[in-house]
Order: structure tokens, then C-alpha cells, then sequence
């Protein structure tokens, strides 16, 4: 669906260089959920700009729906824009018109007869949960509902991809939540292909299908959140997941359990299925082992399981070892040093 094959983008400023996207190869196929996360100045939005050629790469291809956009004439270009809709972390709505009219927009650019405008417009304001808002200005309304107008002037044209540039950080957790509802509703529903950036990664773990993690104009990681999340390769990666999940015990937690003279702790890691199986309590039960679980959590992560437990064992040497053999055979375990 889009394609970005060997992408580089490079502005000149004077004498000086800087190379906002170097050598990105990745795919985005119809119907997913695809987010780029990275830090500021990773090159998110300039990537997001190659894709409406808001910005022209200067190496590599794009391919959008089986079409290379850099072939495309201007004429060309304003379709395939119709084809994209796009939102903005600031919304980008016109003051002067009323939430219709910011809706209208894009249909009434596109030659779009008055009468279906507004049977269009009604559509998608009932859509975006707005009908009783119709003729309200952008200043009188929430940041949420500022976007879900936003969003529904982006869907105006019937896009086949919608693109999000930090759609969310402007909004409180609450109004983020419902902001990506809107949005998986929108993929659902609509079957539009979502390519969003952001810096925050619940926002990916609450609705992307797969990820990309962009530092430094690259792309250090990518793959499905279900396995980039349960094992992030890549240190920056790995901060970006401890950010969302507190299943890592702190410096001082760790320093009483050693003061305490406390085990040796193993973190067992679980994914999918075998996360719902008592796995942990099988085993050890069968080797007259007790266990203590001293952190961790169970969460659920694109509809599977996933569990990351630090735990510690009570026994013989050899019965742990036992415990330790079998579990390795049904989950990941590694030894935590304490
Ligand atoms: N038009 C431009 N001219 C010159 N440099 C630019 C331009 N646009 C972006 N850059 C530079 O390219 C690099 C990547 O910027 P970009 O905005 O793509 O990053 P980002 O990951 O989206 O960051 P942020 O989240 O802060 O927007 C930065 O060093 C930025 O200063």
C-alpha cells in the first residue's frame, strides 16, 4: 500500500547538511494500523511529508498503492492527496468557518454539487459523533472535538489512508483515549489504512498492528507491537517500552532485596497462550519448589497475552535446577542480576 524503498531526505541549510531521513526501507499494507515512533527530530514528520509529497525525497522511491509518486504530475499529485487524508496535532482548522463548513472544505475544492456536501457532511458529523455541533465555531469547542472535526474533514474525500501527525499530544489522557477509539473505528469500520507518528508509546500499544521506531533518520526496529513490545531489540526501543510498562523493579527495590539477602530473582516471560496456563505453578509444584513472585505483570497486548514476572525460587539446588530446565522448555527465562 505504501513503500518506501531505500528513502533518503536531505536539507540544505547554506553550507550545512542534515540528513532528516537516511536509507529507510518499509511497507505499510492496506488496512493496518502502522506507527513511527522516535524522539523529536528523529525524522517522523518529514517521512510523513514524503508520503503526499509535501516534501520530495532526494533518493529512493515511494510507492503509494503500486504507484511511484515521484512520477506523478501536479495534477496527479492533487488525486492522490484527495486519496490521503491528514491530521494534525494542532488540528489546523479554519477559524473563520463553522465546524460544516471546515468539513465542506476539501468537497466543495473538489467540485463536490451543494446538496451532496451537505448530505456528506451530516454523514460524517454523526460519524465523528459531532451532529449537534454543526454550526459551532472551532473556538467553542474541546480540543477533542476540535480533532474529531479534524478527523472528519480528513475523511471527507473518501481517503484510502489516513495519515496522523501527532494526532494526540495536544490532548489530556481521557480525550487521547477517545480520540484513538475514533480512529481504530475509523480503520475498522472505513478499512482505511492508518499511518500515524508519534512520541508516545501507549499510543502505539492501544492501536497499532505494527511499528516502526525511528532515531537519528533511520529505522533502528521494526515489526509487529506484539513483538517489538515483548522483545524490543534495540536500547532506545527498550526505553521507549519501560515507558509504558512498569514491570522492571526500581534500583532501590532491587537494593533491599539484596540487602535482605533476598535470591537469586529470574524473570519468566510469557507470550500468548501459555500466559493463561499455570505454567509456573505446574512446574514448580512438581519439583517441590516454591516460587515467589516478586514483581510483574499479566497485560494484554493485540488481543494476546503477555506476562513478564521476576520471580524467586524456595528449595534445593537441584529441584531449581530442575524447575529452571522445564520452564526453559515452555517460556523465555532469564536470570536477573541482583
Ligand atoms: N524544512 C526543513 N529544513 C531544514 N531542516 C529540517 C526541515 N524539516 C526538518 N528538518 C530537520 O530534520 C530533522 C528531522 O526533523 P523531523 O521534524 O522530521 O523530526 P521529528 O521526528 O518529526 O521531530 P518532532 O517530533 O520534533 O517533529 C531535524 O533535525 C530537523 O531540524
Amino acid at each position: 500500500m505504501i513503500e518506501f524503498q531505500k528513502v533518503a531526505k536531505t536539507f540544505k541549510l547554506g553550507s550545512r547538511e542534515v540528513n532528516a531521513v537516511k536509507d529507510v526501507s518499509i511497507s505499510i499494507a492496506q488496512g493496518e494500523i502502522f506507527g513511527i515512533i522516535g524522539f523529536s527530530g528523529a525524522g517522523k514528520s518529514t517521512l510523513l511529508r514524503l508520503v503526499n509529497l509535501l516534501e520530495t525525497p532526494t533518493n529512493g522511491n515511494i510507492q503509494v498503492q503500486g504507484v511511484d509518486v515521484s512520477s506523478l504530475s501536479q495534477k496527479e499529485i492533487r488525486k492522490l492527496r484527495r486519496r490521503i487524508g491528514m491530521i494534525f496535532q494542532n488540528f489546523n482548522l479554519f477559524s473563520s468557518r463553522t465546524v460544516a463548513g471546515n468539513i465542506a472544505y476539501p468537497l466543495k475544492l473538489a467540485g463536490v454539487p451543494k446538496k451532496e456536501i451537505k448530505e456528506r457532511v451530516a454523514e460524517l458529523l454523526q460519524f465523528v459523533g459531532l451532529s449537534d455541533k454543526a454550526d459551532d465555531y472551532p473556538e467553542q469547542l474541546s480540543g477533542g472535538q476540535k480533532q474529531r472535526v479534524g478527523i472528519a474533514r480528513a475523511l471527507a474525500t473518501s481517503p484510502d489512508i489516513l495519515i496522523c501527525d501527532e494526532a494526540t499530544s495536544a490532548l489530556d489522557p481521557d480525550t487521547t483515549g477517545e480520540i484513538l477509539r475514533l480512529l481504530k473505528k475509523v480503520n475498522k469500520d472505513l478499512g482505511i489504512t492508518i499511518l500515524l507518528i508519534t512520541h508516545e508509546m501507549h499510543v502505539i500499544q492501544e492501536i497499532c498492528d505494527r511499528v516502526a521506531v525511528m532515531e537519528n533518520g533511520e529505522v533502528i526496529e521494526n515489526g509487529s507491537v506484539f513483538e517489538v513490545f515483548t522483545n524490543p531489540k534495540h536500547p532506545t526501543t527498550q526505553r521507549f517500552i519501560q515507558s509504558v510498562q512498569q514491570d522492571r523493579p526500581s534500583d532501590s527495590l532491587l537494593a533491599e532485596w539484596r540487602k535482605k539477602g533476598g535470591k537469586q530473582l529470574y524473570r519468566v516471560i510469557f507470550k500468548g497462550e501459555i500466559a493463561s496456563d499455570p505454567v509456573l505453578s505446574k512446574v514448580t509444584k512438581k519439583f517441590n519448589v516454591d516460587v515467589n513472585i516478586v514483581y510483574g505483570s499479566v497485560r494484554e497486548l493485540q488481543e494476546k497475552f503477555y506476562g513478564n514476572l521476576l520471580v524467586s525460587f524456595e528449595g534445593s539446588k537441584e529441584n531449581i535446577l530442575s524447575v529452571l530446565n522445564e520452564l526453559e522448555t515452555l517460556v523465555t527465562v532469564e536470570e536477573v542480576l541482583i
